[in-house]
């Protein structure tokens, strides 16, 4: 199922009608070594791959895009659909089959495929199931790109990220969640509708689990540059803790509410995903609150989970963890969703 002919095999008797159009330019240099060829694979096609997928392709992130699912057809149509955008778009080859052969040399291997919750059910309940359809994806993976990085958005994200851990025998470094870059989004977004202030202007981190047990870090949000709450202290401006706690109750409850009205998440964790792979691809270094494996972080236990930690992203997948000051009870709740996402790990047995 992989693209159609290209054109220059169009003519009668296959000649080739490329040579036609174009006249080659004879001594032309070769291509610069340094352009590097970029490739994303996305496995799963449904409501949050295809949405990560337009997103990569209007944002020109990757010279070839391969998809993958386990419903052929449904597969052809999305190909074809987004290939006939190609008009509209910058260039991009896009390729799609049930085989993991057309991810070979992928150089970011973005997972989606799997259950998603229904109305008012939890991401943990979701972990069976994924995790035995993970058992059919990582390796095939791993072994057609063995040097690519793997993003996990399936979730329990959290969980799932340590089973592709486990599952790809790559080093923790190319081994990443989309953890709670979204509810770190979705967290400056109401705080920025609160202060009626530019979501980008507001630096503020949701971490812990991609879920119910996340963690605020109220204590370093800053708006342009200025630290909220201890401008508020300094300035003797009397803020109500429920206020806060009730935004961070937002956040949480924000993916309950959109799957109870629209059945999915679709769009936000689209440009999530893409925000990532760009820091990733282009190595812009960046810092995303992103599911890395965290033990030995702010006191986090013996055994090893993956959560997020505000993570700095380059072209090595994660370079490494922001020293952000916690305050005791920011760091006692991150333990504390460590400890729920080690129980729920702890049944797996791998
Ligand atoms: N981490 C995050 O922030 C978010 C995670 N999600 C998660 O993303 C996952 C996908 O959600 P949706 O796209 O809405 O679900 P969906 O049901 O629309 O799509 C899932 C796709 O996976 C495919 N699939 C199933 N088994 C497969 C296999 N073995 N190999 C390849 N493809 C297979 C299905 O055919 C389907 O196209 C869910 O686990 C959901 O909870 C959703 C939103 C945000
Ligand atoms: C479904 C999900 O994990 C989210 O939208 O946050």
């Amino acid at each position: 199922m992989q693209k159609s002919a290209s054109a220059s095999s169009l003519g009668p008797g296959g000649l080739d009608l490329s040579q036609i159009f174009f006249k080659p330019i004879q001594n032309t240099s070769p291509p610069s070594p340094t352009k590097r060829h970029t490739k994303i694979s996305v496995i799963g096609t449904g409501n949050v791959g295809m949405a990560i997928a337009q997103t990569i392709l209007t944002q020109d992130l990757a010279d070839e895009l391969a998809l993958v699912d386990a419903i052929p057809d449904k597969l052809r149509g999305e190909m074809l659909d987004l290939q006939h955008a190609a008009a509209f778009l910058p260039r991009t080859k896009i390729l799609a089959s049930t085989d993991y052969s057309v991810t070979v040399g992928s150089d970011l291997c973005i997972v989606t495929a799997g259950a998603r919750q229904i109305a008012g059910e939890s991401r943990l309940n979701l972990l069976q199931r994924n995790v035995a359809m993970f058992q059919g994806i990582i390796p095939p993976l791993a072994q057609y790109s063995p040097d690519t990085i793997l993003m996990i958005v399936s979730n329990p994200v959290d969980v799932l990220t340590y089973v592709a851990w486990k599952l790809s025998g790559f080093p923790s470094n190319r081994v990443i969640g989309s953890g709670t870059n979204l509810d770190s989004s979705r967290f400056r977004f109401l705080i920025a509708d609160h202060l009626d202030v530019n979501a980008q202007d507001v630096q503020a981190y949701i971490v812990g689990e991609h879920g119910d047990s996340s963690v605020a870090l109220w204590s370093s949000i800053s708006v342009g540059g200025v630290p909220v709450l201890s401008f508020l202290e300094k300035q003797q401006i009397p803020y109500e803790k429920d206020a806060l706690e009730k935004i961070h109750k937002a956040v949480v409850e924000s993916a309950y509410e959109v799957i109870s009205l629209k059945g999915y998440t679709s769009w936000a964790i689209g440009y999530s995903a893409a925000n990532l792979a760009r820091s990733i691809l282009r190595d812009q270094r960046k810092i995303h609150p992103v599911s890395v494996l965290a033990n030995g972080f702010y006191g986090i236990g013996d055994g090893d989970v993956f959560l997020s930690l505000p993570a700095q992203l380059g072209r090595g997948g994660v370079l490494g963890v922001t020293n952000v000051h916690l305050t005791d009870e920011e760091a006692q709740r991150l333990r504390n969703s460590a400890k729920t996402i080690s129980e729920v790990q702890s049944q797996l047995g791998l």
